[in-house]
């Protein structure tokens, strides 16, 4: 399965400027063997709190529509990131996944606010428990940035089998660190590929850190970006190397939920 990061500096509050440069990265990175595409967290947006209750779009707004058209036009699987969107009111910071058919398969909204950002005075925690969703037969889950620091979601992901967990961020440079470690301790706990897509560039005066990366099931970083630099990243998973690690660790037939 070959995955494609799309690590990118977004254009503050102008969703169809980032659009526009989506597209064009589309049309310059995706090639026939392509089989998902990853962006970052809040991408039409960047963090810009205070406006989203303009900018933020309905479930099936014209972003969400523009990734549909996309995934059918080139026929590749969508990470689209996230997107604020808006919902009886409130709104959320939703993951949406989309098949090579154009079709909205899963949608996740951040269940985590950042206090630190002060995300809860502007957007609504999601409230559905975390799923796994399957694209070309393979089974996957995708948590949003400070979700990172909850090891017990992505836990969650994992028992219910995911071998693939994506990551969309706008992580800050002052903690890349803890992004780059924790990532790494995901894959390893878990025992599943970790795959990131943060942002790079700078907005309200905070930098990002980039660094996506790809981590296999045993911990190995197989691509890292940069940390300021847009890049596309591309790596093929052997998803056998899943069960591989399974079986030669096997962690999750040694639980003891009953004790903890
Ligand atoms: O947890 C962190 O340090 C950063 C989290 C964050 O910036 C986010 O969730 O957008």
């Amino acid at each position: 399965m070959n995955i494609t990061v799309f690590q990118l500096d977004i254009i503050a509050g102008n969703p169809e400027a980032n659009q526009e440069k989506a597209a064009v990265w589309f049309a310059e990175n995706v090639k026939p063997d392509t089989d998902v595409v990853v962006l970052p967290e809040m991408w039409t947006t960047a963090y810009t709190l205070d406006a989203l209750e303009d900018t933020a779009e309905a479930a099936d707004g014209e972003s969400v529509v523009f990734l549909q058209k996309l995934a059918s036009s080139y026929a590749v699987n969508i990470i689209g990131g996230s997107i604020a969107v808006k919902v009886d009111s409130l709104i959320y910071n939703r993951a949406v996944v989309i098949d090579r058919k154009g079709n909205l398969i899963y949608h996740y909204d951040k269940i985590h606010l950042v206090p630190m950002l002060n995300e809860p005075a502007y957007l609504e925690g999601g409230r559905a428990k975390v799923q796994t969703f399957v694209l070309d037969g393979v089974k996957m889950g995708v948590v949003i940035c400070f979700d990172l620091r909850f090891p017990e979601i992505i836990r969650q992901l994992a028992l219910q089998e995911a071998q693939v967990l994506f990551i969309p961020a706008e992580w800050p440079e002052a903690r890349a660190g803890h992004w780059e470690t924790l990532s790494t301790a995901r894959a390893i706990e878990n025992q599943m590929y970790v795959v990131t897509c943060n942002r790079v560039g700078t907005y309200d005066g905070v930098e990002f850190a980039g660094r996506s990366m790809f981590i296999d099931p045993w911990g190995t970083v197989l691509a890292k970006g940069s940390s300021s630099n847009e890049e596309v990243i591309t790596r093929q998973l052997d998803l056998e190397s899943v069960k591989t690690v399974r079986d030669t660790v096997p962690i999750f037939t040694s639980r003891v939920p009953a004790l903890y």
